[in-house]
Parts: C-alpha cells; structure tokens; sequence
C-alpha cells in the first residue's frame, strides 16, 4: 500500500521531502500540498511533476479524504496548530521541528494525543538518524571512553535570513542539540546558562551572534554549545564527548583531502541540506514505513515537549542572564515504548 501524503509548506525544506519522497524514497506519495504563498505550492507541483491537488489551506489538506498521513513544513509558529488538527482527525504527522515554539503549545499537542489513545505525531529532529551520531552514540552505550563528563559543541550558520530573528538562535538553531544531546547521553538537563561573547559585525537584525549555552544534566555533566548562524565560513556541527577514559568525536562529512598549490585542504559544507542530507532520506523513509505500521519510532511529541522546556528555560536565562533550572518531569506511561528507538545500532 502507498501512503498518501499531504505536505503543508512547500518552502525550502518541504520541497526538500517532497523531492526526496518522490524520487528517493518508497512506499510514498505527495498527494496533496498547500502553502500561503498558493504560487509556490502550484509551482512546486509543476516542477516536481507530482499528481497532487493544491489545497486552499491547511485545514482543508487535513480533512481531505485523500490524505493518509501529513507532513508539516511550514513556519515554526504554525506547527502547533496543523498537529492538533491532524490529531483531531485521527492522522499520522511528521512535523517539522520545532513541534510547538513554546512549551505550553508542545503540551497541549502531548494532552491531545493522549487523549487520542494512540501515538500519531513524530517530530523532525533529524540528527538522531545521522551515522556520526550512532556511531558516537553507540561508543558511549558501550562504555568506550568511561562515563561522560563533559561535552563541547559547536553550531555554525555561514548566515541567516532576514526572517531569523529574536530568540531564533534557541528556538530554531540550538533545539538539535537540544533534542540530540540528551538521546545520545540518555540523560534529561538540570540547568542552563547563557554567556554573550563580543558580537559579530557580521550580525544583522539586532541579533546577539554568536552566543554559548552552559547546561548541566541531571548525573552532573556539563555541556557547552557555541550557537554561531554568521560564522562565514561554512555549516559546521562539532561536538565532543569528554570521558573518564577518552574523548569521541562527531566525525566530520567524508570529503576529499587535498594537497595542491602548497596547501593541503578539504572542503566544509555549505547548506544543512547536504550536511544531514542522509539522515533527511533515512528519517523520512522510517516515518514511512512505521506510519504503515501504525507506529511512532522516531522523536516523539514527548521529545518535541521536552525540548521546548528546555528552549524556553534558555530564552529566559538568556533575559535574565543568571542560571535558571530546568524540571521537564517524568515521562508518561504512554510515550515510554515509542522513545529512541533509531538509537538502537
Ligand atoms: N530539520 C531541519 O534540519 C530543518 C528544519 N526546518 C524547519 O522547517 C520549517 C520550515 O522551514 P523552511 O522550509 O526553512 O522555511 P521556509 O520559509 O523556506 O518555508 C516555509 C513555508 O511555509 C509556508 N507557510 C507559512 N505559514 C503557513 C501556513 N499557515 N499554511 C501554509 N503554509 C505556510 C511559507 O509560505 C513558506 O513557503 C521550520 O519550522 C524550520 O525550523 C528548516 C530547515 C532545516
Ligand atoms: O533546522 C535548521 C534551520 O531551521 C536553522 O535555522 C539552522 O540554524 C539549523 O542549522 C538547521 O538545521
């Protein structure tokens, strides 16, 4: 049986999983797309030659007969509002990080699916399906440097657009290693704290750039993460896990190594796109195939919940510039089979 998939958002990374659903994957099909800007979406259906309608609205996409199962690519602040529809109308929804921009909207979507009775929603927090993270993953799970102490990590933008502003550094950036630090250390944070180095001349719309989140977990290990979206360079994710008996690293993307013109050299990515491009096609094609099963496997709208606890405690310690704590309470009964499931190596 094929899915039949209704995509809301057809910017830049709903085109993205409508390419990669239709020509990379199987078991799926875009049957359906809206966005508000109608031109893009007709234009979208155009290019990518799909056999889908273009609907007039979200809400119009949800309750079409023809759609199976959704994917929610629009703004970060529209989320919210398309997955509790999808709830309402019994639909399986991957939606696209973050899963509500507050925590208060995250656990009106957990209520709602509870309240269901069954697991719809996956969130897309794509990192947990990277090999480099498995493989690190996998490293800490066999206890291959001791127990973690701390982490370094870094999250560089080359830039941004003009529509990224305000608290965009943690509500849209620093929510991967969010969501992927505490999978990988299998831990839950305890507090954070946020330091501003000088800024960037290179920042625009006010944005403070770059900025260094602190957390600490609850069994004590201290993370740092530099947020950095006008580094000029490049898009480059670093993260090191320090141990009582070693040190494992992210592995950088493969990437040739060159010795010409008296410099030896290797490229840096550019685009998120390509930097996480497999994790995007393995994610995708999981959602599919556990949809059809009737299953979440992927980040969960726990997860999606927890993260936003944790964004919102860095927003507000970023305000008041002092260590605020963090209590994401305990994981409900329901969501306790569904969780990291993609961890498994
Ligand atoms: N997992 C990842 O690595 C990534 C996730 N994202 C997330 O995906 C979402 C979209 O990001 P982009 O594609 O970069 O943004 P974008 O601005 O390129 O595309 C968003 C699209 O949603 C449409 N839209 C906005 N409100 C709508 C509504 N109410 N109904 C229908 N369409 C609406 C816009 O017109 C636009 O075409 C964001 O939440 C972002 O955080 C984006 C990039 C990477
Ligand atoms: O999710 C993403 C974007 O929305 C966000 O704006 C970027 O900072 C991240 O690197 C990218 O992965």
């Amino acid at each position: 049986m094929t899915l039949k998939i209704g995509v809301i958002g057809t910017g830049a990374i709903g085109q993205d999983h409508i390419r990669r659903i239709t020509n990379v994957l199987s078991g799926g099909e875009i049957v359906a797309v809206t966005d508000v800007n109608q031109e893009q979406a007709k234009q979208v259906v155009e290019v990518e030659k799909l056999n889908a309608k273009v609907y007039e609205d979200g809400h119009a996409l949800i309750q079409s007969e023809d759609v199976d199962a959704l994917i929610v690519t629009s703004w970060g602040p529209t989320h919210e509002e398309f997955v509790l529809a999808a709830i309402k109308a019994g639909k399986p929804v991957f939606c696209e990080k973050p899963l509500a921009t507050t925590a208060e909207g995250c656990k009106k979507i957990v209520d709602a699916e509870m309240a269901y009775g069954k697991p719809l929603v996956q969130v897309g927090y794509m990192r947990r399906y990277d090999k480099g993270y498995q493989a690190l993953k996998n490293a800490l799970d066999h206890q291959k440097i001791g127990e973690p102490l701390m982490v370094h990590c870094a999250h560089r933008n080359p830039t941004v657009p003009d529509t990224y502003i305000g608290d965009m550094a943690i509500t849209d950036t620093l929510v991967h290693e969010i969501d992927v630090l505490r999978w990988l250390l299998n831990d839950d944070y305890a507090s954070v704290q946020i330091v501003t180095p000088r800024t960037s001349s290179l920042a625009k719309n006010g944005l403070k750039d770059p900025i260094m989140v602190l957390l600490e977990t609850n069994k004590g290990i201290r993370i740092d993460v530099e947020v950095f979206v006008n580094c000029q360079f490049g898009y480059d994710i670093q993260c090191q896990v320090v141990g009582e008996t070693g040190t494992a690293n992210l592995p950088e993307p493969s990437s040739i190594i060159m010795r010409s013109e008296a410099k030896l050299s290797t490229e840096i990515l550019v685009d998120w796109k390509d930097r996480f491009i497999e994790s995007y096609d393995i994610e995708l094609q999981d959602w599919i195939n556990s949809t059809k099963k009737g299953i979440v496997s992927g980040p969960t709208a726990w997860d999606g919940y927890v993260v936003a606890v944790v964004s919102d405690a860095c927003v507000e310690a970023r305000n008041s510039k002092g260590i605020v704590s963090i209590a994401t309470g305990d994981i409900p009964e329901f969501y306790k089979g569904n969780l990291s499931i993609v961890g498994e190596v």
